[in-house]
């Protein structure tokens, strides 16, 4: 039986349960178990911190895990991802106080809080910088006001934090992340593993398109292909009205709204999108 490590709290929880609800496997009873068999699939499923999952991943004590990439990098163990499943995405970023121009260089010497403390050394030590890191559990962004740092390293989604704390990000992002699968650095492809993957990369594509919908005259239908292309290329099928046609494609869902306006100025009618829930593409 496959064994997966999933989060059991924080923000990758709750998108981590639902995508694999949506790929077919069983959800947990209530939120405080810790495990759940899926006789079905044959996949038992452990919920941990996510801060704790690469660790197991990498002794081989379990054989996937679902976390953040910064997380597994922090970690320091032994894993590579086998997918990159598109939610929890975020940056995680060096902050110092507004009004000065920080760069990188300048925290040579000064004292950086994160709770992320290897993936910060590693980058410091990178670029020949040598400061202290604090390591702080959370509410890191407090601490410069709080005077047992100068800088932060943190995860940065909105901004909304930093700025609330007077705090601006510099230089380049230390880590561009999002929730990942993960596998130990040398384990073995299986059957198991490879529809695991196959079933989350499924949903995980569903979720970056859409499904478009609209009928368009004879006249226009070039003009309206050109801007649903499609994967392979649209389906048109011809309507009870002459001379007018049903088209179906899928479109990036992070175009569908600048891809319907250009249909409806064009002349195209009843144009809808509906969500695609997963797909084997
Ligand atoms: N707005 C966000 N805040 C925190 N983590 C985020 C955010 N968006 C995405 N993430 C990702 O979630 C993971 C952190 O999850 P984790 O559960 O450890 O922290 P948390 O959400 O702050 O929960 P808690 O502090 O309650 O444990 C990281 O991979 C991080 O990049
Ligand atoms: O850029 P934003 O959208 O503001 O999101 C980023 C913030 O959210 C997280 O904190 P969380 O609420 O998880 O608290 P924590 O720092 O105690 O973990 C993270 O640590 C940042 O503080
Ligand atoms: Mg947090």
């Amino acid at each position: 039986m496959l064994r997966v490590a999933i989060p059991n709290k924080g923000s990758l929880a709750e998108s981590a349960a639902e995508m694999l609800a949506e790929a077919g496997y069983r959800r947990r009873q209530g939120p405080k178990d810790l495990t759940v068999i899926d006789p079905t699939n044959e996949v038992e499923f452990f919920f941990l911190r996510p801060k704790d999952i690469a660790i197991y991943v990498g002794a081989g004590t379990l054989d996937m895990g679902i976390t953040g990439r910064d997380l597994a990098l922090d970690s320091g163990a032994p894993v590579r991802e086998r997918l990159a499943l598109g939610f929890g995405k975020s940056t995680f970023r060096f902050a110092a106080p507004a009004g000065a121009d920080w760069k990188v260089e300048d925290l040579h010497g000064r004292r950086v809080a994160t709770s992320y403390p290897r993936l910060v050394r590693d980058h410091l030590a990178e670029r020949d910088i040598e400061a202290e890191v604090i390591r702080l559990d959370g509410a890191v962004e407090i601490s410069v006001q709080l005077e047992v740092a100068d800088a932060v390293a943190d995860v940065v989604e909105t901004g909304t934090s930093l700025r609330q704390h007077g705090l601006v990000a510099f230089g380049d992002p230390i880590c561009v992340s999002e929730a990942v699968l993960l596998e130990g650095e040398s384990a073995r492809d299986s059957q198991d593993r490879a529809q695991l993957a196959a079933r989350l990369r499924g949903v995980a594509r569903a979720q970056q398109y859409l499904m478009l919908d609209y009928n368009c005259p004879d006249h226009l239908l070039s003009a309206a292909v050109a801007l649903t292309p499609g994967l392979e290329s649209p389906t048109v099928s011809p309507l009870a009205e002459e001379r007018w046609n049903a088209v179906r494609a899928m479109v990036p869902r992070k175009d569908a709204n600048s891809v319907m306006d250009q249909l409806s100025s064009l002349g195209a009618r009843a144009i809808l999108a509906s969500d695609i829930r997963f797909c084997r593409l």
